[in-house]
């Protein structure tokens, strides 16, 4: 069977400049997607490529496997069915909640309408608000308006481009996990764009990081976190340092600290490896016999994220209870815990140019 959505090897390019290439990702149905990546890298280029509003250089876009664009032809976005929300909501101001929700509705009977609205109001809870103007909203209520009015005309993928960019940062991740409730409680298949990777965390169940117009890595969550494939990749998820280290005679791991001990893990002797140490590889230890120089450290409620260096000046990441108080220039006492760390060659690839 045919993926919900599939995009096949597609490049996008704005005059001789090639804004995204060799991209090919698919959803299946009611999956929910998350296009990530900083400034730049092609994440609302794509998404427009896929709304229709930006036609395509190479490879195809398919709905079902209809094919939707391709080089030289695209289906116009009205045509698409494909429903989208946007940054500022773009809700009308002299429209009132239902009114906005019945905007994309006007090829339906009248009667009809009107029945897919309440059942639309009540998908977002705000049955109460049929009649009130977007001001007289919440930015969260709002949000849901415009959600509502992108799904009522029952779209086969719904786009999300920076949708809760708008709101307090304490809200978003809290609405993040509230819509990705109510997608996939009614099996909406969605792809979300975001720079905000807490969000693409609460939100989606596939992510594609995007570097420079291509994909880094399309993966889960979880292993964007766990496994990154390139340190790229685990420099832009989660925080973490990565340390240059070397192999002694006997295959472990030197950083001049003495040993670092990595379980039953061994590496060919006189290589130079780069190990992705996370917060939490590095444990506050009071009995240990290693102290590291605290060079700062931020609050972060349960915790301090401690930044330590190492005797041969590299940083590492800690997160200690915040009870434990040190303070810069001090010395905490820990424990390397690296059984799970990822080791990367070196990386002597320079980045690639997005321009083909
Ligand atoms: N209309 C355009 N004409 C020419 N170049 C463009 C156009 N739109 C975007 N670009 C370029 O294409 C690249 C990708 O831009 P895009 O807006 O897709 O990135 P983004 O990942 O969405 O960034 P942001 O997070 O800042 O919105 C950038 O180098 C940008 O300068």
């Amino acid at each position: 069977m045919s993926s919900q959505l599939a995009l096949e090897n597609v490049a996008v390019a704005y005059g001789s400049f090639t804004a995204v290439s060799g991209v090919s990702l698919t959803l299946e149905s009611g999956e929910i997607g998350c296009l990530l990546g900083p400034s730049g890298c092609g994440k609302t280029t794509l998404l427009r490529a896929i709304a229709g509003f930006e036609s395509i250089s190479a490879g195809r876009i398919s709905l079902r496997g209809d094919t939707i664009s391709q080089p030289g032809a695209m289906l116009p976005p009205e045509r698409r069915r494909v429903g989208m929300v946007f940054q500022d909501f773009a809700l009308f101001p002299h429209l009132s909640v239902a009114r906005n929700i019945a905007f994309g509705l006007a090829a339906m009977p009248a009667a009809e309408r009107q029945q897919r609205v309440a059942q639309m109001l009540e998908l977002v809870s705000l049955e109460t608000y049929a009649n009130a103007y977007p001001h007289e909203l919440s930015g969260g209520q709002q949000q849901r308006v415009a959600l509502a009015r992108a799904l009522a005309p029952a779209p086969e993928v719904l786009l999300l481009d920076e949708p809760f960019s708008s709101l307090d940062s304490e809200l978003r991740e809290q609405l993040a996990g509230e819509v990705r409730e109510l997608l996939k409680r009614n099996g909406v298949t969605a792809i979300l764009v975001t720079h905000d990777q807490h969000e693409a965390f609460a939100m989606a169940d596939r992510i594609a990081l995007l570097r420079q117009g291509r994909v880094a890595q399309l993966d889960t969550p979880y292993n964007l976190y766990h496994n990154p494939g390139s340190e790229f990749v685990a420099e832009f998820i989660g925080q973490g340092s990565i340390l240059t280290v070397s192999v002694n005679e006997a295959g472990e791991l030197n950083d001049g600290l003495g040993m670092l001990d990595m379980g039953h893990r061994h590496w060919q002797a006189g290589e130079t490896l780069r190990l992705l140490v996370r917060p939490d590889d590095i444990e506050y230890d009071e009995h240990s016999q290693l102290s590291l120089v605290v060079r700062g450290r931020s609050f972060r409620g349960a915790h301090y994220l401690y930044d330590l260096v190492l005797p041969d000046g590299q940083h590492v990441p800690c997160l200690a209870p915040s009870h434990i108080d040190v303070p810069p220039g001090g010395q905490l006492p820990v424990r390397f815990n690296l059984q799970h760390v990822v080791v990367f060659e070196p990386d002597t690839t320079p980045a690639e140019s997005a321009t083909a």
